[in-house]
């Protein structure tokens, strides 16, 4: 089985750090390869970057179709041209803000998503409705690190930790969901620090396409998700 996940912002170091938590996320005789559009945002955390990324996103899933993948994940929390892709692809693609809010589900009453920038919340909880797991979640809240500095902010462990134990003392919520690819490698020490569940979406959305793929089971194409009708579509910022 091959899955690629593929990492929406064009932050190199980023999409090696999800590779490494999609890997050990999977079982054996799975191979997981992480990518990055060559083009587009540094990062996501606002809806102009997501529509910036959302093309490239969408190229690396037909390509990597075209390569025989079985599966695809999209990593960012905010789930960037998964529907879009759903309709190009016949393999399933999870994204990973659906997968950890419907994991996180699974761990008690409600959980408290903690994710990057305060001006993403709005979009997270849209989300969480579009799922279907508004009811869930007890609360979401932002540490106020930007994407491109969680791996270089010497405080941005202590943030999401302090974020993370104001959410659980607030929302009194059964666990935590990290609302960021770029915080995959820090759920374990946070779940051991914090004594509840952490969940990493980029975890979560590639076992999800595990399962799936060993289920045989693929995007329904028999309306909504089926191929989009064949159009002209103009070149890029031209006026006529
Ligand atoms: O919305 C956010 O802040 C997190 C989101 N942005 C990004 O570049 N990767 C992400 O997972």
């Amino acid at each position: 089985m091959r899955i690629l996940v593929v990492n929406p912002n064009t932050t190199e170091s980023m999409t090696a750090l999800i590779e490494q938590s999609a890997r050990a996320a999977v079982g054996p005789g799975v191979c997981v390869d992480a990518v990055n559009p060559v083009s587009g945002p540094e990062s996501i955390e606002s809806h102009y970057d997501d529509a910036l990324a959302t093309p490239g996103v969408l190229a690396v899933i037909v390509e990597g179709a075209t390569r025989g993948y079985d599966g695809f994940v999209i990593a960012c929390f905010g789930d960037p041209g998964l529907l879009a892709a759903r309709e190009l692809v016949e393999a399933p693609v999870v994204g990973i803000a659906e997968a950890a809010l419907r994991t996180a589900g699974y761990l008690g009453r409600t959980f408290s998503v903690v994710t990057t920038l305060s001006r993403t919340l709005g979009h997270s909880r849209e989300i969480a409705y579009r799922y279907g797991v508004a009811s869930l979640v007890g609360g979401m809240h932002a540490c106020e690190i930007p994407v491109v500095d969680l791996e270089t902010d010497p405080t941005a462990r202590a943030a999401i930790l302090a974020a993370c134990e104001h959410a659980l003392s607030v929302d009194g919520s059964d666990a935590i969901v990290l609302g960021c690819a770029g915080m995959a490698d820090l759920a374990r020490d946070l779940s051991r620090e914090l004594c509840v569940p952490v969940v990493d979406g980029v975890a979560a959305a590639t076992a999800e396409v595990e399962k799936l793929v060993r289920l045989g089971l693929k995007t329904g194409k028999r309306d909504e998700f089926a191929p989009p009708p064949p159009k002209r579509v103009y070149a890029a910022a031209t006026t006529r």
